[in-house]
């Protein structure tokens, strides 16, 4: 039987611990915060989403989660940009105001968005405002272990060599293992998810790979739908605030950082014929374009719920999770990939069936 440790932080000197929860796009954090959520045991807990894309997708399907205890207004949804982007203007007042609540929360998990570097999300932890009354218990950082098993996030030595041949400073040529290392070395945990989809040896790879990319030592646990005990994963006990040293980025030392590798937008699509034809569409259209997250919702003739499409790569899930409201069966789907996305002719794609 799980348990967490109670806490009182309303209590006199007691500081509200943060966790933050961040890895790469479709990574499989909402799905860990989920089951996280639902064995609660009446701990209050809130919940901040930061997503890339303006959807709004993680958020719903929180607050949509039907789990007792885990009120909609304890879940708070932040979209308008990268949180590591709009750390004074959105996220601290959102801290702020969480904490100034007459019944303030016992834990806060944040969720980063998929492309958010966490450092200066933990630098905003040293405000004297907010590290008088918060400590960041821990950063989890998920790993889509079989993506990484893919050479997903790998560089290609040729390429490094001719760019650092231009620019020495230069230490990448891919911007996905930019932030996947990023989101990495900030870690207290790593969870090495969807180990359902990989063999011992495959997953003994990954984790070699992992272990020689960490500065230290750190905790590495296996996961299949983010399944772990909650009092390890709200228990770190960190402190990351006091120790940002110990957590390089590929951007220490810039004032500034852009997500211009990365492009999103969202595609109408309409009303489908069969929920599983569309799904292998998906599939297809993902692949043809190398989009890396596709997620949304569309309407299917004859089914009065929702088809909630969610997809990886090409690895697509989907269920029709909701009932339609109104008259509108327009299906919505953000598309997240590279800079470089052909919007046109992914939207004339995934509008061909
Ligand atoms: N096979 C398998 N699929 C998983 C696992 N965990 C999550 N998924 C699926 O992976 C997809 C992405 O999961 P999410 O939890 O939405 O991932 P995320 O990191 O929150 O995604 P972003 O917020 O878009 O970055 C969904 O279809 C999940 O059902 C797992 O352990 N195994």
């Amino acid at each position: 039987m799980n348990s967490i440790a109670p806490t009182s932080p309303s209590a006199v000197g007691v500081k509200i611990p943060v966790t933050v929860i961040t890895g790469f796009l479709g990574a499989g954090k909402t799905t860990l915060l989920r089951n996280l959520l639902s064995q609660a045991q009446g701990r209050r807990i809130a919940v901040v989403v930061n997503e890339f894309g303006s959807l709004g997708i993680d958020g719903e399907t929180l607050r949509s989660c039907g789990i007792e205890g885990c009120p909609d207004e304890d879940i708070v949804e932040l979209t308008n940009g990268c949180l590591c982007c709009t750390v004074a203007d959105d996220f601290l007042p959102t801290m702020r105001a969480l904490i100034d609540r007459p019944q303030p929360p016992e834990h806060i998990v944040i969720e980063t968005s998929g492309l958010a570097l966490p450092k200066p999300l933990l630098k905003a932890f040293g405000w004297p405002d907010i590290r008088t009354r918060m400590t960041v218990d821990g950063v989890i950082t998920l790993v889509d272990t079989p993506a990484v098993a893919a050479g997903r996030f790998a560089d290609d030595p040729e390429a490094i060599a001719a760019q650092q041949a231009a620019d020495p400073s230069l230490d990448h040529d891919n911007p996905l293992a930019e932030v996947f290392e990023d989101q990495l070395l900030s870690a207290d945990l790593v969870v090495l998810n969807k180990t359902d989809l990989l063999d011992e040896v495959e997953l003994e790879n990954v984790e070699a790979e992992i272990t020689a990319l960490l500065p230290r030592k750190r905790v590495m646990l296996r996961a299949v739908e983010g399944k772990l005990d909650p009092a390890v994963l709200l228990g770190l006990d960190a402190g990351a605030e006091d120790d940002l040293m110990a957590r390089p980025s590929h951007h220490d030392g810039a004032d500034e950082h852009e997500h211009d590798d990365f492009d999103s937008f969202v595609v109408t699509v309409p009303e489908q014929n069969s929920a599983d034809a569309f799904v292998k569409h998906l599939a297809k259209v993902a692949v043809q374009f190398d989009i890396l997250r596709l997620k949304g919702f569309a309407a299917v003739k004859g089914k009065p719920m929702r088809l909630a499409v969610q997809g990886v790569g090409n690895r697509m899930r989907h269920a029709f999770d909701k009932p339609l409201t109104g008259d509108d069966r327009t299906g919505r789907l953000v598309v997240i990939g590279q800079k470089g996305l052909d919007r046109q002719a992914i939207e004339m794609a995934l509008q061909a069936l």
